[in-house]
């Protein structure tokens, strides 16, 4: 090997020695933040098989989701400031005092996002939406760093329709997404599906049983897990709380309905004859039992963010889906039809749905397993689970690129 050809080899190997830099932002909510997570962690694995290492940071909202996510996962996180600003049909409204006071936040936010990417040098950022994205996104702009946006539903939300003007790539959730968007943000886009966590595809309804305490459950009948998304739903507390005796005469439950709710649930429970209370859980948020509760579910009853969508369809599973009525552009609602159209769920739309309405959708699924496998058949065909490796996949192009 002559000297420049030994010279050569050692960059190379240098260069795969040294840690790729991944500098993440986005949150508020489950449906923002876990994508991003997964694909930290696939990234991290993807590498390690390469002998080279990820050092992430974090940069988000103090108050959303993603702080509480990252200090439980050990992943370094840096808070900056940020405004939400309120959407209302009287322009006069958008000047609430609540939105002048959050708007006020943004420059500081920018000024701190800066200098967190300008001192953490990534070799990409990744945005996976929410409002503490456009500063952080933007930042990576102004230090000439590669953007990778993801986003996890149909329409592009607020913070990546503003990002996608400068990323390098914009990696979505959907096929369906790509006729929506504007010729030149089309030609950096690519459909990636929406990264679920690893571990929700291997859950164990023994463990779920033995982690929830709820051996009072009747495990010849199937289980119900009732979800509002991380803060719970009042709208499906009410309706289940109004179907509960009949439900529990046909299944065990497991209701997610927030830390507003659950006292209030426990208090329905406990006026309920003791066979059925014991087949009732109500928790205010499920942590990392999920998988497992996945697991034990035979059906689910839930909002329809694109979050529970990936996952659902991922792992196949009989849905009765309760869009939020007022999700901006009828996302939630879009979501569930979808999958009602292909049989592969059934979708109550609307803020007038009924407990009778609800009643209806579950009862053939609660009497005849043939029809939640056919639909668990139909959902999983929907399923994109190798949407975490496809995300890495860009990220490592975008980095690339840049060099
Ligand atoms: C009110 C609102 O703005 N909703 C939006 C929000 O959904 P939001 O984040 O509320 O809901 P998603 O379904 O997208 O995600 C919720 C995530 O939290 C998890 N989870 C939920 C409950 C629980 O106890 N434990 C737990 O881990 C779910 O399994 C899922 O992974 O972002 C989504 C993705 O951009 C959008 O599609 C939704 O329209």
């Amino acid at each position: 090997m002559t000297k420049h050809n030994a010279a050569q080899a050692g960059t190379e190997h240098d260069q795969q020695q040294q840690a790729f830099r991944l500098l993440v932002t986005g949150g508020g909510t489950g449906g923002h933040t876990y994508p991003a997570l997964t694909t930290i962690r696939t990234l991290q694995a993807r590498l390690a098989d390469q002998g080279r290492t990820v050092e992430v940071l974090w940069v988000g909202n103090a108050a959303g989701l993603e702080a509480r996510v990252t200090a439980d996962q050990g992943i370094p996180f840096q808070a900056v400031a940020t405004g939400k600003i309120r959407r209302a049909r009287n322009p006069l409204k958008m000047l609430s005092r609540a939105n002048l006071t959050d708007m006020a936040r943004v420059p500081l936010g920018v000024v701190q996002a800066r200098s967190a990417v300008a001192r953490f040098r990534p070799d990409v950022v990744l945005a996976t939406g929410g409002y503490v994205a456009v500063p952080v996104g933007v930042a990576a702009r102004v230090c000439g760093r590669p953007l990778v946006i993801h986003e996890q539903t149909l329409r592009l939300g607020l913070a990546n329709r503003v990002l996608a003007q400068v990323a390098a790539r914009v990696a979505v959730s959907s096929e369906s997404t790509l006729p929506l968007l504007s010729a030149a943000t089309r030609k950096r886009a690519v459909a990636t599906g929406n990264p679920v966590r690893a571990e929700v595809l291997t859950g164990d309804a023994d463990r779920a049983v033995k982690a929830l305490g709820v051996q009072g459950f009747d495990r010849a009948l199937p289980t119900v897990y009732v979800t509002g998304g991380a803060q719970g739903a009042r709208q499906i507390n009410e309706l289940v709380s109004s179907i509960l005796p009949w439900l529990l005469e046909r299944a065990n439950v497991v209701h997610q309905c927030g830390t507003a709710a659950v006292e209030g649930q426990r208090e329905c429970a406990a006026g309920l004859p003791a066979d059925l209370a014991a087949r009732y859980l109500p928790v205010d948020f499920i942590g990392a039992e999920l998988p497992d509760v996945f697991a034990l579910a035979d059906v689910i009853i839930s909002r329809s963010g694109a979050g529970t969508i990936a996952e659902v369809t991922a792992l196949g599973m009989a849905a009765v889906f309760i869009p939020l009525a007022s999700s901006a552009g009828g996302e939630q609602a879009h979501n569930a039809r979808h999958l009602a159209e292909q049989g592969a769920a059934a979708a109550l739309l609307g803020a007038d749905v009924t407990a009778a309405d609800l009643q209806d959708a579950v009862a053939p699924l609660l009497a005849d397993p043939q029809r939640r496998h056919a639909m668990a058949d139909l959902a999983r065909a929907q399923g994109r689970p190798d949407a975490a490796d496809r995300l890495v996949d860009v990220v490592l192009d975008a980095a690339r690129e840049r060099r």
